[in-house]
């Protein structure tokens, strides 16, 4: 489905070294590239969720540190570039897992060989997403082969784990792009996902954009969808899952998960390993990130002359609270689709995977 002359969420020119983005929040309306042309800009693009997603914010995160280190590759600059990045966003462990990432490429290095090597490296994890979210969707693939369903394969998604969410493929949707693209006949129930509304504004026009047939439903309505027999699986994606397979993904996945339990239907977690955190126990150790009140008492859209407006839908003065991420425990989760293959949600499907990977205790690489 993608070639090289597809969209992707982050681009950079080999020549200029310039990095763009999609500006998501201007999305589906408007599709606009914003050039990161300083490291409070990439600050910026990550806080304001103008890029989003665990992997995209990872890569993104990566893209700032080298732009930061080509104009000063000392060591305190190193710390302060990537301590400013890490302050973004509280939750995604792609964030700090990117960073660790460029550090231990970096710190072994003579000043002068830094900012190519912190470009090389940023080029060389955004090409890596796209082959672990590619071999997910493979990996998903598999499994939505394996489901029994009447004449079209009914899928419920959360949020957007799409290429929007990574550089391609994305997580949760990767599964769906490769069965469409397989001729599966597949159909997508898009949670809207309030407060933000990345279901309906990035979702939806993903799948829109890839001819995937979808229908936007209001979060409050999935339930009631499963209940009815409409739904044959649920796939999301996660910003953090814990060594024993807790799942941190945005909120309002934990309810879709308690009523998929309800009513037998598999409830599917695609990620890829760089979104397992190893150093947490269970997802008890996660940060939730608390994000503005106005995000729920507010909506941006736009009229019927497609001039955007913000509009406030609470009384003045209302008081609101936005957790933006839930855990789901582990037990609620019937896989985990990762690049590496699925894996039971628990502790001895996590330390088969890790087995696999030759990864020791604390999550650093044993190879
Ligand atoms: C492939 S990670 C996608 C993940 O990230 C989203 O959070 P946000 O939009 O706040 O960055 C959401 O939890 C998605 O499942």
């Amino acid at each position: 489905m993608f070639s090289s002359d597809d969209l992707s969420s982050l681009r950079w020119d080999a020549v200029s070294g310039a990095v763009e983005i999609i500006d998501q929040t201007l999305l589906p309306h408007t599709l606009r590239w914003v050039h990161l042309d300083s490291l409070e800009a990439y600050c910026h693009a990550i806080s304001a969720m103008q890029v989003r997603g665990a992997p995209l914010i990872g890569v993104t995160a990566a893209f700032g540190l080298a732009h930061a280190i080509a104009g000063d590759p000392s060591d305190h600059n190193l710390e302060l570039a990537s301590a400013r990045l890490l302050a973004t966003r509280p939750t995604a462990v792609n964030l700090r897992w990117a960073l660790e990432e460029m550090a231990r490429e970096l710190q072994p290095r003579p000043l002068k060989q830094r900012a190519d090597a912190a470009r090389k490296r940023a080029i060389a994890l955004r090409e890596a997403d796209i082959d672990s979210c590619s071999a997910i969707g493979d990996n998903g693939l598999a499994l939505l082969r394996a489901i029994s369903y009447r004449d079209t394969l009914n899928i419920m998604t959360h949020c957007n784990a799409g290429w929007l969410a990574t550089i391609q493929w994305g997580t949760a949707l990767a599964p769906i792009y490769k069965a469409h693209a397989a001729g599966l006949p597949v159909h997508v129930w898009v949670s809207e996902t309030r407060p933000r509304n990345q279901g309906m504004n990035l979702t939806a026009w993903e799948l829109q954009r890839a001819g995937v047939p979808c229908t936007v439903v209001a979060d409050n309505s999935c339930g009631q969808l499963m209940r009815a027999g409409e739904v044959d699986c649920i796939i999301v994606g996660s910003d953090r899952t814990a060594a024993n397979g807790d799942v941190c993904n945005k909120i309002g996945t934990y309810l879709k998960a308690l009523a998929a339990a309800d009513n037998n239907i598999p409830f599917y977690v695609a990620l890829p390993e760089s979104t397992i955190d190893w150093r947490c126990a269970d997802g008890g150790g996660i940060p939730i990130e608390e994000r503005d009140p106005l995000e729920v008492l507010a909506i941006a859209g736009v009229d019927a002359a497609g001039q955007g407006l913000e509009i406030n839908l609470a009384a003045a003065a209302t008081s609101a609270a936005n957790p933006a991420f839930d855990v789901t425990p582990a037990r609620l989760v019937t896989s985990l689709v990762t690049e590496y293959g699925v894996f039971a949600a628990d502790s001895a499907g996590l330390a088969r995977l890790k087995e696999q990977l030759g990864i020791a205790g604390d999550g650093e690489n044993i190879g």
